[in-house]
């Protein structure tokens, strides 16, 4: 059976139009961001939408002020037809596509910065890419004024990033983070790994598993050994590099939700993360999992490993 055909609008008002009669039938509203070339990643967001809100728009919007000089804005996968088709079987209510010229004013002058969380990790490797995020993220959520937005914990700087500007702003939604979708290797799903080789791709599969180990060692140490973080480092990162990964930029213990870098393991009750960002060949991986000494709720890995397309059940 063939699906619905979905709906695709461009212009601001158009949309507003759509979710404005949404509204006025009381119905709940999500938004789930993205720059296109969707994967099951992105299926696994909408459906989290779907269970969260009545009606879903999911955006395609490959944002130029987030990639930096020399990063691959011009080369970023592009598949529109293939992604409307795809957010027409995953259940969507509407795709948003702005254009450049209409999200941003060539005078704009205002731009959206969070400071702290931005200053490690990430941030200062990719300068101006999480104002460049911040800043289109709020537009896109003023925008669409949705209930609730969905992001994926693939991205975890990212993420606490946007949740600190939505509340610094007083923006009136609920950001969900969803679990990381992963190939049943562990590799997570991410457009940019179609940029990779087939022989690079048993060093990608296999990086989950070097955060795993590493974690693992994080986790059964005592909590006051001071070698054990930078050993456990240490040995993850000798891994990586005999994986035949150029460059290692972080592999990092962090807060879980400040991203402040923890040097001694965590103890129970403390959510800690581990953060990887490395190159392999052409393509920068990214990764990161939950450092907990002991189950609490919300804070087990989530991460979610499949071949099939996600059910309409995730929780
Ligand atoms: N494997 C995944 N699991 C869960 N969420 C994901 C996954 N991949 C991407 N997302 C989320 O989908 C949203 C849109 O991301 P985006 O379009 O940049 O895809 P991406 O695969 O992360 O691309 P890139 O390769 O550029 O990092 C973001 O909230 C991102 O965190
Ligand atoms: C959140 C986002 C859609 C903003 O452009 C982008 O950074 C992404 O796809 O993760
Ligand atoms: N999903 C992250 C978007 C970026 O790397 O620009």
């Amino acid at each position: 059976m063939s699906p619905t055909p979905i709906d695709v609008v461009h212009d601001r008002a158009d949309l507003r139009g759509r979710v404005g009669r949404w509204r006025r039938r009381d119905q709940r509203v999500a938004l789930v961001p993205t720059m296109g070339a969707l994967h099951d990643g992105h299926l696994s967001l909408v459906d989290l939408a779907r269970g969260a809100a009545d009606r879903v728009v999911v955006s395609i919007f490959v944002n130029p002020t987030q990639f930096g000089p020399g990063e691959d804005f011009e080369r970023y996968p592009r598949d529109d037809a293939g992604d409307i088709a795809k957010l027409a079987r995953a259940g969507a209510d509407l795709v948003w596509m702005p254009r450049v010229t209409d999200m941003y004013r060539p005078d704009a002058a205002t731009t959206v910065h969070v400071d702290g969380l931005t200053d490690g990790l990430c941030g200062p490797l990719r300068p101006g890419h999480f104002d460049g995020v911040a800043t289109v993220v709020a537009k896109l959520l003023i925008g669409c004024a949705p209930d609730v937005a969905v992001f994926g914990e693939k991205d975890w700087q990212q993420l606490q990033v946007i949740r600190r500007m939505a509340a610094d702003l007083d923006l009136p939604v609920t950001i969900i983070g969803a679990p990381t979708s992963r190939e049943p290797s562990g590799l997570a799903r991410s457009s940019r790994n179609v940029y990779l080789s087939a022989g690079e791709r048993p060093a990608a599969e296999a990086l989950n598993q070097v955060l795993t180990d590493v974690a693992g060692r994080l986790t059964a140490a005592d909590i006051d050994d001071t070698a054990a973080v930078p050993a456990a480092i240490a040995a993850g990162i000798a891994r990586l590099q005999a994986l035949g990964y150029q460059q290692i930029q972080y592999l990092q213990l962090v807060d879980a939700t400040t991203l402040v870098p923890l040097t001694l393991p965590p103890p129970a009750g403390r959510p800690a993360r581990l953060l990887v960002a490395a190159i392999l060949g052409t393509t920068r991986l990214i990764d990161n999992i939950p450092v907990v000494r002991e189950e609490l709720p919300g804070y087990q890995d989530r991460s979610v490993r499949s071949t099939a397309a996600p059910s309409h059940t995730i929780s």
